[in-house]
């Protein structure tokens, strides 16, 4: 096994996709092991394509996709799925005259690992009861079960898509905490997409940024937060043009009195830029995530005109 293969927990090396209204792609990105990783993007912007991908359910028309060191799609999987749990976006029709027991029955003899006290400690945890059909269940019931079921063989890579879709802030809360403790052994992986701000922030320790069908960057999280700020900025003779020159600058607006209102994804360096050009910082204010979600789309279209 190479070293990048016992860093990567998924490797996506050039994949392209076409649908009828979408392309995805090229992506390239590597998925790190033991730690956790969110993909975040507007709807539509392909991060339930590339789960699919991840686990052969979609081909890429080009590139290829590397899973636990396995390449994807080629020949006999089965060892490399028992080592992966997958919470997809949608249920599955086919199951919902089942009763989440009758699952977990049928998941325990496909797991070699499948550990049925783990399983009826997450029931317990989020108080779910089992013994009925997954199809009469309330969204966030079946989300509750599903989970469980797809955390009980302490896979090495779990795959999360949107994971607390339909739960109220209880069982959130304890979502939260289960996957802590399933990080807590240091060799496991997940890979999850969110459309929840908070989730993502307490959760990831890497992001990455997806729309329309690309990967705008991959960042850490601390790193990212510490990045984005928008800064009141004045000084003698501080002009708009000069205030856009600011290192990661995008967006500046008048804020009177020579003062001006600039983001940046450049903290640090603007900061020094300040500095070096006599101008004082008078304000702060860190970005959230969906605030450098949105910048970083006005950058990619203006970029892209
Ligand atoms: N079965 C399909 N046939 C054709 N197009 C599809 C199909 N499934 C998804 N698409 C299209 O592929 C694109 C990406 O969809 P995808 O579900 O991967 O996005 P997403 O980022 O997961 O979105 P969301 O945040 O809404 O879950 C969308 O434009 C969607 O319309």
């Amino acid at each position: 096994m190479g070293a990048w293969e016992e860093e990567t927990a998924i490797r996506f090396a050039g994949i392209s996709q076409r649908k009828p209204n979408f392309k995805l792609g090229p992506i390239t990105l590597d998925i790190p092991k033991g730690y956790i990783t969110a993909i975040v993007g507007p709807n539509g912007s392909g991060k339930s394509t590339l789960f699919r991908m991840a686990l052969d359910l979609e081909k890429p028309s080009e590139g290829t996709v590397t899973l636990l060191g396995e390449p994807v799609g080629q020949g006999d999987d089965v060892e490399v799925k028992q080592k992966i749990g997958f919470l997809p976006e949608e249920t599955l029709p086919h199951e919902d005259k089942l009763t989440a027991r009758e699952k977990a029955n049928f998941n325990s003899f496909w797991y070699k690992d499948w550990d049925v006290n783990r399983y009826q400690d997450l029931l317990l945890s989020l108080q779910v009861n089992d013994n009925l059909q997954l199809g009469k269940m309330s969204k966030g019931m079946r989300r509750k079960c599903e989970f469980a079921l797809a955390l009980s063989h302490a896979p090495e890579l779990l795959l999360l898509d949107e994971p607390s879709s339909g739960l109220d802030p209880l069982a959130w809360k304890t979502m939260i905490e289960i996957l802590h403790r399933y990080m807590e052994p240091g060799n496991r992986t997940i890979l999850m997409t969110s459309h929840i701000v908070e989730e993502v922030k307490r959760l990831a320790d890497f992001i990455v940024f997806m729309a329309q069908g690309r990967v705008l960057g991959v960042y850490e999280k601390d790193e990212l937060f510490s990045s984005w700020f928008t800064f009141f900025v004045s000084g003698d003779g501080l002009t708009a043009q000069k205030a856009a020159s600011m290192p990661g600058g995008s967006g500046v607006e008048p804020a009177g009195n020579a003062t001006y209102r600039i983001t940046t994804g450049k903290a640090f360096e603007a900061e020094q830029w300040c500095e070096a050009n006599g101008l004082q910082i008078v304000g702060r204010q860190a970005l959230e995530l969906d605030e450098i979600m949105s910048t970083l789309l006005q950058q990619e279209s203006i970029g892209r005109r």
